[in-house]
Protein backbone atom coordinates (compact mmCIF):
# COMPACT_ATOMS: atom_id res chain seq x y z
CA UNK A 1 0.00 0.00 0.00
CA UNK A 2 3.05 2.31 1.00
CA UNK A 3 4.43 1.66 -2.48
CA UNK A 4 1.32 2.67 -4.50
CA UNK A 5 1.15 5.87 -2.48
CA UNK A 6 4.56 6.69 -3.10
CA UNK A 7 4.21 5.71 -6.55
CA UNK A 8 0.82 8.07 -6.74
CA UNK A 9 2.87 10.87 -5.20
CA UNK A 10 5.43 10.26 -7.44
CA UNK A 11 2.73 10.64 -10.78
CA UNK A 12 1.48 13.76 -9.51
CA UNK A 13 4.42 15.39 -8.43
CA UNK A 14 5.87 14.77 -12.29
CA UNK A 15 2.76 14.81 -14.21
CA UNK A 16 3.74 16.96 -16.94
CA UNK A 17 7.32 15.62 -17.48
CA UNK A 18 5.67 12.20 -17.65
CA UNK A 19 3.45 13.48 -20.57
CA UNK A 20 5.97 14.84 -22.45
CA UNK A 21 7.84 11.59 -22.23
CA UNK A 22 4.62 9.51 -23.15
CA UNK A 23 3.77 12.39 -26.19
CA UNK A 24 7.80 11.68 -27.12
CA UNK A 25 7.12 8.15 -26.85
CA UNK A 26 4.08 7.83 -28.86
CA UNK A 27 5.45 10.23 -31.56
CA UNK A 28 8.64 8.53 -31.97
CA UNK A 29 6.69 5.48 -32.17
CA UNK A 30 4.92 6.52 -35.01
CA UNK A 31 7.94 7.94 -36.91
CA UNK A 32 9.60 4.88 -36.73
CA UNK A 33 6.72 3.04 -37.97
CA UNK A 34 6.38 5.04 -40.88
CA UNK A 35 10.24 4.82 -41.54
CA UNK A 36 10.91 1.59 -41.53
CA UNK A 37 7.56 -0.65 -41.12
CA UNK A 38 4.78 1.53 -43.40
CA UNK A 39 3.96 -0.35 -46.36
CA UNK A 40 5.57 2.32 -48.23
CA UNK A 41 8.69 2.87 -46.33
CA UNK A 42 10.87 1.35 -49.39
CA UNK A 43 10.00 3.88 -51.28
CA UNK A 44 12.34 6.86 -51.49
CA UNK A 45 11.76 10.88 -50.78
CA UNK A 46 12.81 13.17 -47.92
CA UNK A 47 12.70 11.22 -44.49
CA UNK A 48 10.63 14.19 -42.97
CA UNK A 49 7.87 13.67 -45.68
CA UNK A 50 7.64 10.25 -44.80
CA UNK A 51 6.78 11.29 -41.27
CA UNK A 52 5.03 13.79 -41.02
CA UNK A 53 2.65 16.03 -43.18
CA UNK A 54 4.26 19.13 -42.01
CA UNK A 55 6.94 18.90 -44.38
CA UNK A 56 3.90 19.52 -46.80
CA UNK A 57 2.48 22.03 -44.73
CA UNK A 58 5.82 23.84 -45.22
CA UNK A 59 6.00 24.52 -48.43
CA UNK A 60 2.09 24.95 -49.15
CA UNK A 61 1.60 26.82 -46.72
CA UNK A 62 4.25 28.56 -45.08
CA UNK A 63 6.25 29.23 -48.26
CA UNK A 64 2.86 29.81 -49.91
CA UNK A 65 1.71 26.99 -52.49
CA UNK A 66 5.69 26.12 -53.10
CA UNK A 67 4.89 22.67 -52.76
CA UNK A 68 4.87 21.65 -56.88
CA UNK A 69 7.72 23.09 -57.00
CA UNK A 70 9.89 21.26 -53.88
CA UNK A 71 7.89 18.48 -55.60
CA UNK A 72 10.60 18.59 -59.14
CA UNK A 73 13.30 19.18 -56.78
CA UNK A 74 12.51 15.82 -54.91
CA UNK A 75 11.76 14.20 -57.96
CA UNK A 76 15.23 15.56 -59.46
CA UNK A 77 17.29 13.76 -56.00
CA UNK A 78 15.06 10.53 -55.53
CA UNK A 79 14.15 9.69 -58.45
CA UNK A 80 10.59 9.68 -60.47
CA UNK A 81 8.53 8.11 -57.50
CA UNK A 82 8.78 8.90 -54.77
CA UNK A 83 7.00 9.17 -51.42
CA UNK A 84 5.70 12.68 -50.40
CA UNK A 85 3.52 12.04 -47.15
CA UNK A 86 3.39 9.07 -44.79
CA UNK A 87 0.63 7.98 -47.11
CA UNK A 88 0.76 8.93 -50.71
CA UNK A 89 3.23 8.17 -53.68
CA UNK A 90 4.29 11.00 -56.55
CA UNK A 91 4.84 10.05 -60.09
CA UNK A 92 7.03 12.21 -62.72
CA UNK A 93 7.17 10.04 -65.30
CA UNK A 94 4.47 10.86 -68.59
CA UNK A 95 4.83 7.03 -69.63
CA UNK A 96 3.20 5.58 -66.32
CA UNK A 97 -0.35 8.37 -66.48
CA UNK A 98 -2.30 5.58 -67.75
CA UNK A 99 -1.14 3.78 -64.55
CA UNK A 100 -1.90 6.46 -62.49
CA UNK A 101 -5.14 7.78 -63.79
CA UNK A 102 -6.79 3.83 -64.33
CA UNK A 103 -9.89 3.16 -66.55
CA UNK A 104 -10.71 -0.14 -67.74
CA UNK A 105 -12.99 -0.96 -65.13
CA UNK A 106 -10.41 -0.77 -62.34
CA UNK A 107 -12.07 0.96 -58.96
CA UNK A 108 -10.37 4.58 -58.32
CA UNK A 109 -10.80 6.21 -55.37
CA UNK A 110 -10.64 9.75 -54.87
CA UNK A 111 -8.29 10.63 -51.65
CA UNK A 112 -10.35 11.91 -49.02
CA UNK A 113 -7.73 14.09 -47.52
CA UNK A 114 -7.47 16.06 -51.08
CA UNK A 115 -11.03 16.33 -51.12
CA UNK A 116 -11.42 17.22 -47.07
CA UNK A 117 -9.88 21.09 -48.88
CA UNK A 118 -13.75 21.46 -50.79
CA UNK A 119 -16.22 21.43 -47.87
CA UNK A 120 -19.03 20.23 -50.96
CA UNK A 121 -18.64 16.47 -50.36
CA UNK A 122 -22.28 15.31 -52.26
CA UNK A 123 -21.24 16.29 -55.41
CA UNK A 124 -19.60 13.76 -58.46
CA UNK A 125 -15.92 15.98 -58.62
CA UNK A 126 -15.89 15.68 -54.81
CA UNK A 127 -17.18 11.95 -54.23
CA UNK A 128 -14.65 10.18 -52.94
CA UNK A 129 -16.22 6.15 -53.23
CA UNK A 130 -15.74 4.97 -57.10
CA UNK A 131 -19.60 3.51 -57.30
CA UNK A 132 -21.01 6.32 -55.68
CA UNK A 133 -19.04 8.13 -58.63
CA UNK A 134 -20.35 6.57 -61.45
CA UNK A 135 -23.67 6.97 -60.44
CA UNK A 136 -23.45 10.30 -59.96
CA UNK A 137 -20.91 10.99 -62.65
CA UNK A 138 -23.81 8.64 -64.89
CA UNK A 139 -26.73 11.76 -64.35
CA UNK A 140 -24.51 14.37 -65.70
CA UNK A 141 -22.73 12.80 -68.77
CA UNK A 142 -25.64 13.24 -71.37
CA UNK A 143 -25.80 17.63 -69.97
CA UNK A 144 -22.47 18.42 -70.87
CA UNK A 145 -21.69 15.92 -74.23
CA UNK A 146 -20.71 16.68 -77.30
CA UNK A 147 -24.08 16.78 -78.75
CA UNK A 148 -25.43 18.84 -75.43
CA UNK A 149 -22.54 21.26 -75.81
CA UNK A 150 -23.24 21.62 -79.98
CA UNK A 151 -27.04 22.84 -79.12
CA UNK A 152 -25.02 25.62 -76.66
CA UNK A 153 -22.57 26.64 -79.61
CA UNK A 154 -25.20 29.65 -80.65
CA UNK A 155 -24.96 31.45 -77.36
CA UNK A 156 -20.74 30.59 -76.83
CA UNK A 157 -20.74 32.13 -80.36
CA UNK A 158 -23.10 35.05 -78.89
CA UNK A 159 -20.74 35.45 -75.93
CA UNK A 160 -17.51 35.67 -77.70
CA UNK A 161 -19.15 38.42 -80.30
CA UNK A 162 -19.87 39.96 -76.97
CA UNK A 163 -16.35 39.66 -75.49
CA UNK A 164 -14.54 41.62 -78.22
CA UNK A 165 -17.35 44.07 -79.15
CA UNK A 166 -16.67 45.11 -75.50
CA UNK A 167 -13.35 45.19 -75.84
CA UNK A 168 -13.54 47.21 -78.60
CA UNK A 169 -15.44 49.57 -76.88
CA UNK A 170 -12.20 50.48 -75.08
CA UNK A 171 -10.41 51.69 -77.98
CA UNK A 172 -8.00 54.69 -77.10
CA UNK A 173 -9.07 54.82 -74.05
CA UNK A 174 -6.13 53.13 -72.40
CA UNK A 175 -5.48 49.99 -71.02
CA UNK A 176 -7.90 47.52 -70.27
CA UNK A 177 -7.71 43.83 -68.03
CA UNK A 178 -8.04 41.20 -70.06
CA UNK A 179 -8.05 38.29 -67.47
CA UNK A 180 -11.14 39.88 -66.06
CA UNK A 181 -12.77 40.21 -69.45
CA UNK A 182 -11.74 36.18 -69.88
CA UNK A 183 -13.53 35.26 -66.41
CA UNK A 184 -17.44 37.32 -67.50
CA UNK A 185 -16.94 35.30 -70.69
CA UNK A 186 -16.75 32.06 -69.42
CA UNK A 187 -19.24 32.68 -66.28
CA UNK A 188 -21.63 33.81 -68.59
CA UNK A 189 -21.25 30.64 -70.85
CA UNK A 190 -21.33 28.28 -68.00
CA UNK A 191 -24.48 30.12 -66.41
CA UNK A 192 -25.98 30.15 -69.81
CA UNK A 193 -25.43 26.02 -69.99
CA UNK A 194 -25.97 25.09 -66.41
CA UNK A 195 -29.20 27.20 -65.67
CA UNK A 196 -30.02 28.97 -68.68
CA UNK A 197 -29.75 32.62 -67.18
CA UNK A 198 -28.20 35.62 -68.58
CA UNK A 199 -25.91 36.66 -65.61
CA UNK A 200 -24.46 39.26 -68.24
CA UNK A 201 -20.87 39.49 -66.52
CA UNK A 202 -19.31 40.75 -69.66
CA UNK A 203 -21.54 43.76 -69.72
CA UNK A 204 -20.18 45.34 -66.75
CA UNK A 205 -17.87 48.09 -66.62
CA UNK A 206 -14.34 47.38 -66.85
CA UNK A 207 -15.82 43.81 -66.91
CA UNK A 208 -17.21 43.93 -63.01
CA UNK A 209 -18.48 42.70 -61.25
CA UNK A 210 -17.22 38.66 -61.66
CA UNK A 211 -16.57 36.28 -59.41
CA UNK A 212 -13.10 35.90 -60.89
CA UNK A 213 -11.82 37.54 -57.13
CA UNK A 214 -14.30 35.65 -55.35
CA UNK A 215 -13.47 32.45 -56.44
CA UNK A 216 -9.26 32.95 -56.24
CA UNK A 217 -9.86 34.17 -52.63
CA UNK A 218 -11.47 30.77 -52.18
CA UNK A 219 -9.13 29.04 -54.41
CA UNK A 220 -6.61 30.35 -51.86
CA UNK A 221 -7.53 29.09 -49.11
CA UNK A 222 -8.10 25.54 -50.29
CA UNK A 223 -4.42 24.46 -49.34
CA UNK A 224 -5.08 25.24 -46.13
CA UNK A 225 -8.66 23.69 -45.40
CA UNK A 226 -6.34 20.54 -46.52
CA UNK A 227 -4.75 20.42 -43.54
CA UNK A 228 -7.24 21.74 -41.03
CA UNK A 229 -10.92 20.48 -42.66
CA UNK A 230 -12.41 21.35 -39.77
CA UNK A 231 -12.20 25.13 -40.86
CA UNK A 232 -15.05 24.42 -43.19
CA UNK A 233 -17.29 24.21 -40.28
CA UNK A 234 -16.06 27.38 -38.53
CA UNK A 235 -16.70 29.14 -42.42
CA UNK A 236 -20.31 28.20 -42.25
CA UNK A 237 -20.78 29.54 -39.05
CA UNK A 238 -19.80 33.12 -40.34
CA UNK A 239 -23.29 35.01 -41.68
CA UNK A 240 -22.32 35.84 -45.35
CA UNK A 241 -22.70 39.68 -44.10
CA UNK A 242 -19.89 39.40 -41.82
CA UNK A 243 -17.91 37.24 -45.05
CA UNK A 244 -18.86 40.71 -46.90
CA UNK A 245 -17.25 42.76 -45.06
CA UNK A 246 -14.17 40.81 -44.31
CA UNK A 247 -14.15 40.32 -47.85
CA UNK A 248 -16.42 42.72 -50.04
CA UNK A 249 -16.02 40.42 -53.11
CA UNK A 250 -17.99 38.05 -51.74
CA UNK A 251 -21.00 39.59 -52.22
CA UNK A 252 -20.98 38.71 -55.54
CA UNK A 253 -20.50 35.14 -55.20
CA UNK A 254 -23.13 34.74 -52.85
CA UNK A 255 -25.53 36.89 -55.37
CA UNK A 256 -24.75 34.26 -57.56
CA UNK A 257 -25.37 31.22 -54.97
CA UNK A 258 -28.98 32.58 -54.13
CA UNK A 259 -29.56 32.75 -58.31
CA UNK A 260 -28.57 29.53 -58.18
CA UNK A 261 -30.65 28.44 -55.34
CA UNK A 262 -34.01 30.30 -56.71
CA UNK A 263 -33.36 28.71 -60.51
CA UNK A 264 -33.21 25.13 -58.31
CA UNK A 265 -36.51 25.93 -56.14
CA UNK A 266 -38.29 26.82 -59.62
CA UNK A 267 -37.21 23.74 -61.40
CA UNK A 268 -38.22 21.52 -58.16
CA UNK A 269 -41.99 23.75 -58.09
CA UNK A 270 -42.42 22.89 -62.18
CA UNK A 271 -41.76 19.20 -61.29
CA UNK A 272 -44.23 19.12 -58.45
CA UNK A 273 -46.60 20.68 -60.93
CA UNK A 274 -46.10 18.88 -63.35
CA UNK A 275 -45.10 21.49 -66.08
CA UNK A 276 -41.95 21.40 -68.27
CA UNK A 277 -39.45 24.50 -67.40
CA UNK A 278 -38.62 27.26 -69.84
CA UNK A 279 -34.76 26.57 -70.01
CA UNK A 280 -33.53 22.90 -69.67
CA UNK A 281 -31.31 23.42 -66.62
CA UNK A 282 -28.67 21.07 -65.20
CA UNK A 283 -31.38 20.58 -62.26
CA UNK A 284 -33.81 19.20 -64.30
CA UNK A 285 -31.32 17.15 -66.14
CA UNK A 286 -30.63 15.76 -62.19
CA UNK A 287 -34.06 15.52 -60.57
CA UNK A 288 -35.98 14.43 -63.62
CA UNK A 289 -33.80 11.46 -64.51
CA UNK A 290 -33.37 8.09 -63.12
CA UNK A 291 -31.27 9.08 -59.68
CA UNK A 292 -32.55 7.36 -56.33
CA UNK A 293 -34.45 10.24 -54.51
CA UNK A 294 -31.27 9.78 -51.55
CA UNK A 295 -29.63 11.37 -54.38
CA UNK A 296 -32.30 14.19 -55.90
CA UNK A 297 -32.09 15.62 -52.33
CA UNK A 298 -31.91 19.37 -52.81
CA UNK A 299 -28.87 20.22 -50.65
CA UNK A 300 -26.87 17.66 -52.79
CA UNK A 301 -28.60 18.68 -56.48
CA UNK A 302 -27.56 22.59 -55.23
CA UNK A 303 -23.97 21.54 -54.64
CA UNK A 304 -23.48 19.33 -58.04
CA UNK A 305 -24.95 22.88 -59.44
CA UNK A 306 -22.49 25.34 -57.78
CA UNK A 307 -19.62 22.98 -57.80
CA UNK A 308 -20.25 23.18 -62.06
CA UNK A 309 -19.71 26.56 -61.88
CA UNK A 310 -16.64 26.81 -59.59
CA UNK A 311 -15.16 24.44 -61.89
CA UNK A 312 -15.79 25.61 -65.32
CA UNK A 313 -15.43 29.39 -64.80
CA UNK A 314 -11.67 30.06 -64.26
CA UNK A 315 -10.32 27.09 -65.11
CA UNK A 316 -11.64 27.64 -68.74
CA UNK A 317 -10.73 31.44 -67.84
CA UNK A 318 -7.15 31.32 -67.22
CA UNK A 319 -6.77 29.29 -69.69
CA UNK A 320 -8.17 31.74 -71.96
CA UNK A 321 -5.85 34.40 -70.46
CA UNK A 322 -2.61 32.17 -71.00
CA UNK A 323 -3.21 31.60 -74.53
CA UNK A 324 -4.40 35.10 -75.49
CA UNK A 325 -1.34 36.24 -73.79
CA UNK A 326 0.60 34.16 -75.50
CA UNK A 327 -0.59 34.80 -79.16
CA UNK A 328 -0.71 38.36 -78.56
CA UNK A 329 2.99 37.97 -77.49
CA UNK A 330 4.31 36.25 -80.45
CA UNK A 331 3.98 38.02 -83.81
CA UNK A 332 4.37 34.86 -85.61
CA UNK A 333 1.87 32.95 -83.96
CA UNK A 334 -0.74 35.37 -84.60
CA UNK A 335 -0.23 36.09 -88.01
CA UNK A 336 0.06 32.23 -88.87
CA UNK A 337 -3.48 31.64 -87.09
CA UNK A 338 -4.61 34.92 -88.41
CA UNK A 339 -3.92 33.45 -92.20
CA UNK A 340 -5.35 29.94 -91.39
CA UNK A 341 -8.73 31.72 -89.90
CA UNK A 342 -9.37 34.16 -92.49
CA UNK A 343 -8.75 31.80 -95.32
CA UNK A 344 -11.09 29.52 -94.24
CA UNK A 345 -13.53 32.63 -92.39
CA UNK A 346 -14.85 35.00 -94.63
CA UNK A 347 -16.93 36.98 -92.34
CA UNK A 348 -15.58 37.23 -89.18
CA UNK A 349 -19.31 37.75 -87.42
CA UNK A 350 -20.23 33.94 -88.75
CA UNK A 351 -17.66 31.41 -87.32
CA UNK A 352 -18.50 27.83 -89.09
CA UNK A 353 -19.19 25.27 -86.32
CA UNK A 354 -16.95 23.61 -83.66
CA UNK A 355 -16.87 20.61 -85.47
CA UNK A 356 -15.04 22.85 -88.65
CA UNK A 357 -12.96 24.99 -86.30
CA UNK A 358 -11.57 21.55 -84.81
CA UNK A 359 -10.28 20.45 -88.06
CA UNK A 360 -7.98 23.61 -88.33
CA UNK A 361 -4.40 22.03 -87.44
CA UNK A 362 -2.55 25.93 -86.34
CA UNK A 363 -5.95 27.01 -84.39
CA UNK A 364 -6.42 23.44 -82.47
CA UNK A 365 -2.08 23.22 -82.09
CA UNK A 366 -2.31 26.85 -80.33
CA UNK A 367 -5.17 25.03 -78.08
CA UNK A 368 -3.67 21.84 -77.16
CA UNK A 369 -0.05 24.64 -76.77
CA UNK A 370 -2.69 26.88 -74.53
CA UNK A 371 -3.93 24.17 -72.11
CA UNK A 372 -0.15 22.67 -71.73
CA UNK A 373 1.32 26.36 -71.05
CA UNK A 374 -2.05 26.79 -68.26
CA UNK A 375 -1.48 23.48 -66.50
CA UNK A 376 -5.41 23.01 -65.72
CA UNK A 377 -4.60 22.88 -61.89
CA UNK A 378 -1.07 23.54 -60.17
CA UNK A 379 -2.03 20.72 -57.70
CA UNK A 380 -0.77 17.69 -57.82
CA UNK A 381 -3.94 15.32 -57.83
CA UNK A 382 -4.55 11.98 -56.24
CA UNK A 383 -5.84 9.11 -57.37
CA UNK A 384 -6.78 5.69 -54.79
CA UNK A 385 -7.05 2.12 -56.55
CA UNK A 386 -8.84 0.42 -53.46
CA UNK A 387 -8.72 -3.20 -55.00
CA UNK A 388 -5.21 -3.39 -56.85
CA UNK A 389 -2.20 -2.44 -56.23
CA UNK A 390 -0.38 -0.15 -58.73
CA UNK A 391 2.79 -1.39 -60.31
CA UNK A 392 4.92 1.51 -61.21
CA UNK A 393 8.18 0.86 -63.45
CA UNK A 394 10.14 3.47 -64.83
CA UNK A 395 13.31 4.21 -66.53
CA UNK A 396 15.71 6.91 -66.10
CA UNK A 397 18.51 7.81 -68.34
CA UNK A 398 21.42 8.40 -65.97
CA UNK A 399 23.33 11.54 -66.38
CA UNK A 400 25.45 11.84 -69.88
CA UNK A 401 26.38 7.75 -69.98
CA UNK A 402 23.39 6.98 -71.61
CA UNK A 403 22.93 3.82 -68.71
CA UNK A 404 19.04 3.30 -67.88
CA UNK A 405 18.51 2.96 -63.65
CA UNK A 406 14.98 0.94 -63.45
CA UNK A 407 12.81 2.06 -60.22
CA UNK A 408 10.22 -0.63 -59.60
CA UNK A 409 7.51 -0.49 -57.03
CA UNK A 410 4.55 -1.94 -56.01
CA UNK A 411 1.67 0.47 -54.18
CA UNK A 412 -0.47 -2.00 -52.00
CA UNK A 413 -4.20 -1.10 -52.74
CA UNK A 414 -5.59 1.61 -50.55
CA UNK A 415 -2.87 4.12 -50.72
CA UNK A 416 -3.01 7.54 -52.88
CA UNK A 417 -0.49 8.35 -55.61
CA UNK A 418 -0.65 11.32 -57.96
CA UNK A 419 0.99 13.14 -60.85
CA UNK A 420 0.84 16.73 -61.22
CA UNK A 421 0.59 18.05 -65.00
CA UNK A 422 3.16 21.14 -64.05
CA UNK A 423 6.01 18.62 -64.08
CA UNK A 424 4.39 16.25 -66.89
CA UNK A 425 3.86 19.69 -69.10
CA UNK A 426 7.13 20.65 -68.81
CA UNK A 427 9.37 17.59 -69.08
CA UNK A 428 11.65 18.13 -71.77
CA UNK A 429 11.51 14.64 -73.02
CA UNK A 430 8.38 15.47 -74.31
CA UNK A 431 8.11 18.67 -74.92
CA UNK A 432 11.25 19.90 -75.81
CA UNK A 433 11.87 23.76 -74.88
CA UNK A 434 9.41 23.54 -72.47
CA UNK A 435 8.40 27.08 -71.25
CA UNK A 436 8.49 28.00 -75.04
CA UNK A 437 5.20 28.51 -76.67
CA UNK A 438 5.07 26.69 -79.52
CA UNK A 439 2.11 25.33 -81.57
CA UNK A 440 4.25 23.80 -84.09
CA UNK A 441 5.33 21.03 -81.19
CA UNK A 442 1.66 19.94 -81.93
CA UNK A 443 2.18 19.46 -85.76
CA UNK A 444 3.91 17.15 -88.22
CA UNK A 445 5.96 18.32 -90.85
CA UNK A 446 3.23 18.95 -93.58
CA UNK A 447 1.87 20.86 -91.12
CA UNK A 448 -1.33 18.61 -89.95
CA UNK A 449 -1.74 18.06 -86.30
CA UNK A 450 0.12 15.17 -84.80
CA UNK A 451 -1.73 13.29 -82.16
CA UNK A 452 0.81 11.37 -80.49
CA UNK A 453 1.60 14.06 -77.97
CA UNK A 454 -2.17 14.70 -76.77
CA UNK A 455 -2.03 11.39 -74.26
CA UNK A 456 0.75 13.67 -72.12
CA UNK A 457 -1.58 16.65 -71.91
CA UNK A 458 -3.07 16.77 -68.24
CA UNK A 459 -4.75 19.61 -68.35
CA UNK A 460 -7.76 17.64 -67.96
CA UNK A 461 -6.92 14.97 -65.95
CA UNK A 462 -7.22 11.28 -67.37
CA UNK A 463 -8.91 7.96 -66.36
CA UNK A 464 -12.93 8.03 -64.93
CA UNK A 465 -12.17 11.55 -63.04
CA UNK A 466 -11.21 13.47 -65.99
CA UNK A 467 -12.95 16.55 -66.23
CA UNK A 468 -16.74 16.61 -67.03
CA UNK A 469 -16.54 19.59 -68.73
CA UNK A 470 -14.15 18.79 -71.16
CA UNK A 471 -16.47 19.37 -74.46
CA UNK A 472 -17.70 22.46 -72.89
CA UNK A 473 -13.93 24.01 -72.27
CA UNK A 474 -12.58 23.20 -75.76
CA UNK A 475 -16.01 25.07 -77.54
CA UNK A 476 -15.25 27.81 -75.32
CA UNK A 477 -11.37 28.00 -75.99
CA UNK A 478 -11.80 27.40 -80.33
CA UNK A 479 -14.95 30.00 -80.33
CA UNK A 480 -13.39 32.32 -78.33
CA UNK A 481 -10.01 32.39 -79.41
CA UNK A 482 -10.86 32.01 -83.08
CA UNK A 483 -13.42 35.40 -82.79
CA UNK A 484 -10.64 36.98 -81.10
CA UNK A 485 -8.17 36.73 -83.59
CA UNK A 486 -10.18 37.21 -86.54
CA UNK A 487 -12.11 40.36 -84.75
CA UNK A 488 -8.82 41.99 -82.50
CA UNK A 489 -5.57 40.58 -83.41
CA UNK A 490 -4.39 43.15 -85.13
CA UNK A 491 -6.13 45.89 -83.02
CA UNK A 492 -4.68 44.78 -79.64
CA UNK A 493 -0.89 45.24 -77.80
CA UNK A 494 0.12 44.14 -74.35
CA UNK A 495 0.38 46.81 -71.67
CA UNK A 496 2.67 46.43 -69.09
CA UNK A 497 2.23 42.65 -69.06
CA UNK A 498 4.98 40.08 -69.04
CA UNK A 499 5.11 36.21 -68.98
CA UNK A 500 5.57 36.90 -65.58
CA UNK A 501 1.58 37.91 -65.46
CA UNK A 502 0.68 34.02 -67.02
CA UNK A 503 3.36 31.92 -65.55
CA UNK A 504 2.83 30.05 -62.33
CA UNK A 505 4.43 30.99 -59.12
CA UNK A 506 2.44 29.28 -56.64
CA UNK A 507 0.00 26.33 -56.69
CA UNK A 508 -3.96 27.66 -55.51
CA UNK A 509 -5.24 24.47 -56.76
CA UNK A 510 -5.11 26.52 -59.67
CA UNK A 511 -2.24 27.79 -61.14
CA UNK A 512 -1.40 31.75 -59.81
CA UNK A 513 1.63 33.76 -61.15
CA UNK A 514 3.59 36.24 -58.93
CA UNK A 515 2.11 38.03 -56.25
CA UNK A 516 0.99 41.68 -56.93
CA UNK A 517 0.30 40.54 -60.91
CA UNK A 518 -2.02 43.03 -62.37
CA UNK A 519 -3.30 40.32 -64.76
CA UNK A 520 -3.27 40.72 -68.56
CA UNK A 521 -3.46 44.13 -69.68
CA UNK A 522 -4.10 45.43 -73.53
CA UNK A 523 -4.35 48.33 -75.46
CA UNK A 524 -6.81 48.58 -78.18
CA UNK A 525 -6.58 50.52 -80.94
C1 LIG B 1 -9.98 24.69 -69.46
C2 LIG B 1 -10.98 24.40 -68.65
C3 LIG B 1 -10.99 23.29 -67.65
C4 LIG B 1 -9.96 22.63 -67.07
C5 LIG B 1 -8.48 22.84 -67.28
C6 LIG B 1 -10.54 21.65 -66.16
C7 LIG B 1 -9.81 20.76 -65.40
C8 LIG B 1 -10.36 19.76 -64.63
C9 LIG B 1 -9.60 18.74 -63.94
C10 LIG B 1 -8.10 18.64 -63.92
C11 LIG B 1 -10.49 17.94 -63.31
C12 LIG B 1 -10.15 16.73 -62.41
C13 LIG B 1 -10.02 17.23 -61.01
C14 LIG B 1 -9.62 16.15 -60.03
O1 LIG B 1 -9.06 15.15 -60.40
O2 LIG B 1 -9.87 16.32 -58.86
C15 LIG B 1 -11.80 18.41 -63.60
C16 LIG B 1 -12.95 17.86 -63.13
C17 LIG B 1 -14.18 18.39 -63.36
N1 LIG B 1 -14.48 19.48 -64.16
FE1 LIG B 1 -13.19 20.54 -65.28
N2 LIG B 1 -11.90 21.76 -66.21
C18 LIG B 1 -12.21 22.74 -67.12
C19 LIG B 1 -13.45 23.13 -67.50
C20 LIG B 1 -14.60 22.63 -66.99
C21 LIG B 1 -15.91 23.00 -67.45
C22 LIG B 1 -16.23 23.98 -68.58
C23 LIG B 1 -16.77 22.33 -66.68
C24 LIG B 1 -18.26 22.41 -66.84
C25 LIG B 1 -19.13 21.99 -66.09
C26 LIG B 1 -16.01 21.49 -65.73
C27 LIG B 1 -16.53 20.65 -64.77
C28 LIG B 1 -15.82 19.69 -64.10
C29 LIG B 1 -16.42 18.71 -63.21
C30 LIG B 1 -17.91 18.60 -62.87
C31 LIG B 1 -15.39 17.89 -62.77
C32 LIG B 1 -15.51 16.67 -61.87
C33 LIG B 1 -15.63 15.44 -62.74
C34 LIG B 1 -15.67 14.15 -61.95
O3 LIG B 1 -15.10 14.09 -60.87
O4 LIG B 1 -16.27 13.21 -62.45
N3 LIG B 1 -14.69 21.71 -65.97
N4 LIG B 1 -11.70 19.53 -64.42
Amino acid sequence: MAIFETRLDFLVQHWPALLVALLVTFVSTKAIFRLYFHPLANVPGPKLAAVTWLYEFYYDIIKGGQGVFQLKRLHERHGPIIRITPNEVHVNDPYLIDVVYAGGGKKVNKDPYFVGSFGVPESAFLTVEHDLHRTRRGALNRFFSKSSVRESEPFIQEAAQRFCLRLEEYSGKGPVTLSAATSTFSTDVINEHNFGFRSNYLDGKEFKPNLQNALDGLSNSLQLMKQFPWLHHVMRMIPNSLFIRMDPDMAEYFAHENRVRERLDEVIARIKNGKLSEHYTIFDELLRGTLSEEEKRPERVFQEGLVAVSAASETTAWALTVGLFHVLNRPAVLSKLRAELESNIPDASELPPLAVLEQMPYLSATINETLRRSYGVASRLPRIQPDHPVHLRSHVKKGSTGVEEEFDYVIPPGYPVSMSSVLVHTNPDIFPDPYAFSPERWLNREGGRRKDLDRYLLSFSKGTRQCIGINLAHAELFICIATFVLRLGNRLKLYETTEEDVEIQRDCFGPRPKHGSKGVRVLVN
